[in-house]
């Protein structure tokens, strides 16, 4: 599949189900192809996690007002945090020529859709949703309640990869290195792209 225009990347899927995972090692296979996208949040800094890195760290009331004055492409409130994209952090990944993908949730999507933003949309699925919450577990990110919370949001997500045309790929995570390898089939020719451009 040959594609013409270096459109954003847009993961999403249920908390836990290894979006990170999997985004953390195409930018490890294709360094320097992909641009990095500081999305912002509201919610507190894991051990780790470092500001205008990871994250632009951020308060409700400013987030508030930038989403007010137009200045996201997308955001939702998950598990009561903010969580957004702006226009701006998108633009400089592009002015230096290189791919964006974006880790959003399903709320995300939806807003990009509505804003009439082109991307290739790719849900990230788990093989079946004991295998979320033993990850989530695993994890150790999360208390009782929000483990709960993500869950609970996590069966309203799932929903959507059924939806008709909402989503370009569906990839299975259950196997780590079989779902990458469906990935990257996905991923290759835009990073084809993004080279031939340099
Ligand atoms: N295929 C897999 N098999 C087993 N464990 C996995 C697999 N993929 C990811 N994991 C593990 O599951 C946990 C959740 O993965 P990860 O943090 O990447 O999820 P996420 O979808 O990015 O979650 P969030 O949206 O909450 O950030 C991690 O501990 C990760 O190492």
């Amino acid at each position: 599949m040959a594609v013409d225009e270096l459109i954003p990347i847009v993961m999403t899927g249920p908390s836990g189900v290894g979006k990170g995972t999997l985004i953390d090692k195409l930018r490890k296979e294709y360094e320097g192809s992909f641009g990095h996208i500081v999305s912002h949040t509201t919610r507190k800094p894991r051990e780790g996690e470092v500001h205008g890195k990871h994250y632009y760290f951020t308060t409700v009331p400013e987030i508030e007002k930038d989403i007010a004055d137009g200045k996201f492409i997308e955001f939702a409130n998950v598990h009561g945090n903010y969580y957004g994209t702006s226009k701006k952090a998108l633009q400089d990944v592009a002015a230096q020529g290189k791919l964006c993908i974006l880790d959003i949730d399903v709320q995300g999507c939806e807003k990009v859709k509505k804003a009439n933003i082109p991307c290739k949309f790719i849900f990230i699925s788990p093989p079946d949703f004991s295998v979320l919450e033993k990850r989530l577990i695993g994890r150790g990110s999360e208390t009782e309640e929000t483990l709960k919370k993500r869950l609970d949001t996590a069966k309203k997500e799932m929903a959507y990869k059924d939806i008709p045309g909402f989503f370009d790929h569906v990839v299975v995570n259950d196997v780590l290195d079989i779902a990458y390898a469906d990935l990257k089939s996905i991923i290759s020719p835009f990073i084809d792209l993004q080279k031939s451009r340099k």
